[in-house]
């Protein structure tokens, strides 16, 4: 079996990785200090596989911590997940952010090296690419300046493990640029769990239609797009999960050294417009909402040109933004009847 550390392996597409590396073949270990993730995730684990899987309760960035679980398990790889994810907080909270989401890249890449470790796969965002000039996106389209100490951290972790590749370390890395990931297990065993009021528009939308917030604002509808909103490419987490798999099968069979970067999104951009559209026909009720003005630092439009992780990796989307918007509002509807 193969050992594979999951770094924020409660969190909301570290738990479902965690799934889908089970159904690979793959042993998950899971390593989560919770400040963003819930225990309760690890019921919704069991419920869908079965059985428990191995966890540790520590903070990727203590050193003695990770180390040890290096010495007990032997790893094949690594799936370095845990990281700080709010843009607006991060301008408020810069040297946390810069601390937390690089200093645990470096003690993984420090423990990799010291046990032997050759694997990883790194969570990375479209966010690298800000407004970019031309659209689809490519993997090769320049990054420009972040706009946000969290998008910095971003770019600077991928800068480092592109120059550890260049030093010629003994390792093999994947970036994967996420687009906006959304949906939920389609069991609904597990799904995102957003702490107090999302930021994030697909949470958003299913608090308001579940009653919990009382209206959607849709940021601006003065932009230069199809019916004046922003546009994103929407991924399902599933697929998302299911990228990080296919990397890893893919890095183990490699020799050598090698850094590479692949755009995980559907290769479709939708409007917010059309996505409360498509909420309102897959759940069957009206959304509440209202346009509002433009959000600062957002940007206008972006999609992935998902050619390149096709073609290397053999990994193609498989859920619709239908599927998506349906698994995230059955999700929603079993935490209301949890309470
Ligand atoms: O209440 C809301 C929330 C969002 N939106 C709109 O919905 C779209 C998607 O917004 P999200 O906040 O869900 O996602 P972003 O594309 O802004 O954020 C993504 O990109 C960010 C960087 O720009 C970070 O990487 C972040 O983690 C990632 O989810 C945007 O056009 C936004 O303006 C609304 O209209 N109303």
């Amino acid at each position: 079996m193969k050992n594979i550390l999951i770094t924020g392996g409660a969190g909301y597409i570290g738990s479902h990785t965690a799934v889908e590396l089970v159904k690979a073949g793959f042993e998950p270990i899971i390593l989560d200090n919770f400040s963003n993730s819930e225990k309760s995730v690890l019921d919704g684990l069991k419920q869908i596989l079965g059985r428990e899987l191995i966890c540790y309760d520590e903070d990727c960035n203590d050193r003695g911590a990770v180390a040890k679980i290096f010495e007990k398990h032997q790893l094949s790889g690594v799936i370095h997940f845990a990281a700080y994810k709010a843009v607006g907080e991060s301008t408020q909270v810069p040297l946390n952010y810069y601390r937390n989401n690089v200093d645990s890249l470096l003690v993984i890449l420090d423990c990799m090296a010291k046990y032997g470790v050759k694997d990883l796969v790194f969570s990375s965002s479209c966010t690298v690419y800000g407004q970019p000039d031309t659209l689809p996106v490519t993997e090769n389209t320049p990054r420009k300046e972040a706009e946000s100490p969290y998008g910095n951290t971003k770019k600077i972790c991928e800068d480092i493990l592109r120059d550890y590749v260049k030093s010629g370390a003994d390792t093999r890395i994947i970036s994967l640029r996420y687009f906006n990931p959304v949906g939920a297990h389609p069991t609904s065993a597990i799904g995102e769990l957003p702490l107090g009021t999302p930021n994030n528009l697909v949470p958003f939308i299913t608090q308001t239609a579940a009653g919990i917030r009382e209206k959607l604002t849709v940021f601006g509808d003065d932009y230069d797009t199809a019916d004046g909103s922003c546009v994103r490419d929407y991924i399902h987490v599933v697929d998302l999960a299911d990228a990080h798999v296919k990397s890893l099968a893919f890095l183990a069979q490699k020799a050598g050294n090698l850094y590479d970067i692949f755009n995980v999104g559907t290769g479709k951009g939708n409007t917010v417009l059309e996505v409360i559209n498509t909420f309102e026909q897959v759940a069957g009720k009206k959304l509440n909402y209202t346009i509002g003005k433009r959000r600062p630092g957002d940007v206008e439009k972006v999609w992935a040109d998902t050619g390149k992780i096709t073609e290397v990796l053999g990994w193609q989307p498989q859920f619709t933004l239908e599927d998506s918007l349906r698994d995230s509002w059955n999700w929603q509807l079993k935490l209301v009847e949890k309470g």
